[in-house]
C-alpha cells in the first residue's frame, strides 16, 4: 500500500517509508491510497475466525508488501496478548474495555503493533531511529513500555508538567533504558506542537532519523482499528444497530474506528465524547473549524485544543459536512457531568469506570435520548486506577490496584525539564554528540 501526504505536496511513500518518516516531508498525516472493503465472507463467518485472523484481514492491505505474512502474523500475535472484553451496562449501553494490556490503556495495542514493525524494519540498519512522542498522559506510558530495550530505537517523551496523573506519569519516567521524559513547562499541544516543528528542523534531520510514534504515524493508528471489529464479534448476534460512543481527544481513536467502518464493519454511526476540549463539538453545530487552548480537566488525556487527526476524518469523508454530520455526533461535557456520570455508573450498574469511559458513558446517554433503538457501546479507553484520586473521591470506596499498576508506583521518577523548542532541540542533539 502507498501512502499520501494530506498536504498533497510531498510524494507518496511505501508502508515502511511512512512509518519511518513518522510524518511526510511537507509535514502532512499519511492516509492511505485505496481502502478495499472486506468480502462480506468475512463478515458471515466472523464468529469463526479469532481475534488474530480479524486482525490480519483487517490490516493486511495497509502494510502490504513491505511486511510479509508470516512477521505480520507474529507482530499481531504480540500485539494481542491480552483481551478486549465487552461488559454490558444496562439494556441499550456496553462498554469495550481496552484496558487489560501492560500500561492499562487502549494505547498498548498501536504502540506494541508499531514498536514491532519499527524494530522489523531497522533490523539490519546500523542508524538509530529516535521516536519522539507528545502525551497527554497514556501515549507516553504504553510507547515507553512497548519500545523498552527494542535494538537501534531511542525514545524521548514530551508531557505536559502536572497535567497528567500520577501513574501516568510514573509509567512514562521510570523505565530508564532507551527511554527518556521530558517535562514541558506547558500544555499538551505545546508538547505535540515542539514534536512537529522538529520534523521542520533541518538541522536535526540531517544529523538523526526521526518519527513519531503518536497517532500520526500509521503504524500507531490503523492497529486501533482491531478491536472494533473485536467488539462486533461479541455483539452482533445479541444486538442491532450497534453504534460506538469514542472519548476522543486527538481522534485517532475514533477515525480508526472509522476506518474499520470502511472496511464494511457495520456500525450505524460514531459519537465522539468530549471533556470540555470541543472543538469537533463545535464544529459539528457552527460549521467552523477553530482550534483553541486546550483546558484541562479530569479526563486529562483528552484535553487537546487541536486535535491531529480531524483532517483524517475529513479526508475519510472527502471533506463533505454534510456526509460528516451523518455519521458522527459529538457532545461535551463538564468536568461535574463527568463526577456525576462515574458515580451513576457505579452505583447504579456496580460498574468502576475512569473519567474518560464516563465521558464516553454520558455520550452515549445524550445519543439515545434520540435514537432510543441504537445499541451504544462506549470505550472504556483506560482502568480507574490509573486516576486514582478522582475516581476514589467520587466513589467513596478504595480500588484494588492491578499488578500492572503496582509495579511502576515506587519507582523513582527520572524526567528533563525542558520549557522551549531550543531546550528540546538541544536535549536530541546532545544524545548524538
Ligand atoms: C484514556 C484515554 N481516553 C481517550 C483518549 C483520546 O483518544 P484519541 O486521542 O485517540 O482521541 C486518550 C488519549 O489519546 C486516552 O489516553
Ligand atoms: N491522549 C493522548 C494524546 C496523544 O494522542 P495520540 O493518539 O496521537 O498519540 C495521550 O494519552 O497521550
Amino acid at each position: 500500500m502507498n501512502y499520501y501526504s494530506l498536504n498533497k505536496t510531498a510524494p507518496n511513500s511505501s508502508f515502511k517509508e511512512a512509518v519511518i518518516k513518522g510524518i511526510a516531508p511537507d509535514k502532512g498525516l499519511y492516509f492511505p491510497e485505496s481502502i478495499s472493503p472486506l468480502p462480506t465472507s468475512f463478515f458471515d463467518n466472523i464468529d469463526s475466525l479469532s481475534y488474530e485472523e480479524i486482525a490480519f484481514q483487517a490490516i493486511e492491505q495497509f502494510v502490504s508488501p513491505d511486511i510479509p505474512e508470516t512477521v505480520l502474523k507474529t507482530i499481531i500475535e504480540e500485539t494481542l496478548s491480552f483481551d478486549f472484553p465487552v461488559v454490558n451496562i444496562s439494556e441499550n449501553i456496553s462498554t469495550l474495555e481496552l484496558f487489560h494490556g501492560p500500561t492499562m490503556a487502549f494505547k498498548d495495542v498501536g504502540a506494541r503493533f508499531m514498536s514491532r514493525c519499527l524494530g522489523y524494519f531497522n533490523q539490519d540498519n546500523t542508524k538509530e531511529v529516535t521516536v519522539l512522542v507528545a502525551t497527554s498522559g497514556d501515549t507516553g506510558g504504553a510507547v515507553a513500555n512497548g519500545f523498552l530495550g527494542v535494538k537501534g530505537v531511542n525514545v524521548v517523551i514530551l508531557y505536559p508538567s502536572g497535567k497528567v496523573s500520577d501513574i501516568q506519569e510514573k509509567q512514562l519516567t521510570t523505565l530508564k533504558q532507551n527511554i527518556t521524559a521530558l517535562e514541558v513547562d506547558g500544555v499538551f499541544d505545546d508538547c505535540q506542537d515542539m514534536v512537529k516543528q522538529a520534523f521542520l528542523d533541518d538541522e536535526l534531520t540531517s544529523n538523526m532519523q526521526l518519527t513519531s510514534a503518536n497517532s500520526i504515524n500509521v503504524a500507531r493508528w490503523l492497529p486501533q482499528m482491531f478491536y472494533f471489529f473485536f467488539a462486533y464479534k461479541q455483539l452482533h448476534n445479541t444486538h442491532k444497530n450497534i453504534v460506538f460512543s469514542v472519548p476522543s481527544g486527538n481522534f485517532g481513536n475514533i477515525c480508526a474506528g472509522m476506518m474499520a467502518q470502511q472496511l464494511g464493519l457495520p456500525i450505524q454511526h460514531f459519537i465522539a465524547s468530549n471533556n470540555e476540549n470541543n472543538v469537533v463539538t463545535e464544529y459539528l453545530s457552527s460549521r467552523s473549524y477553530q482550534p483553541k487552548p486546550s483546558v484541562q480537566t479530569i479526563s486529562n488525556a483528552m484535553d487537546v485544543g487541536n486535535p491531529s487527526n480531524f483532517i483524517r476524518i475529513q479526508e475519510i469523508y472527502k471533506n463533505d459536512f454534510e456526509t460528516l454530520k451523518s455519521n458522527l455526533s459529538s457532545y461535551s461535557f463538564s468536568d461535574d457531568q463527568t463526577r456525576k456520570a462515574l458515580k451513576e455508573l457505579y452505583e447504579t450498574y456496580n460498574y468502576v469506570a475512569d473519567p474518560h469511559g464516563a465521558v464516553g458513558y454520558l455520550g452515549c446517554k445524550a445519543y439515545l435520548e434520540e435514537h432510543p433503538n441504537a445499541h451504544c457501546v462506549f470505550l472504556e479507553t483506560a482502568h480507574p486506577t490509573k486516576f486514582l484520586d478522582v475516581v476514589v473521591s467520587v466513589i467513596d470506596k478504595n480500588i484494588a490496584l492491578p499488578a500492572q499498576i503496582k509495579a511502576v508506583m515506587d519507582q523513582k521518577k527520572v524526567a528533563i525539564s525542558i520549557t522551549n523548542y531550543q531546550d528540546l532541540k538541544s536535549v536530541l542533539l546532545n544524545a548524538i554528540a
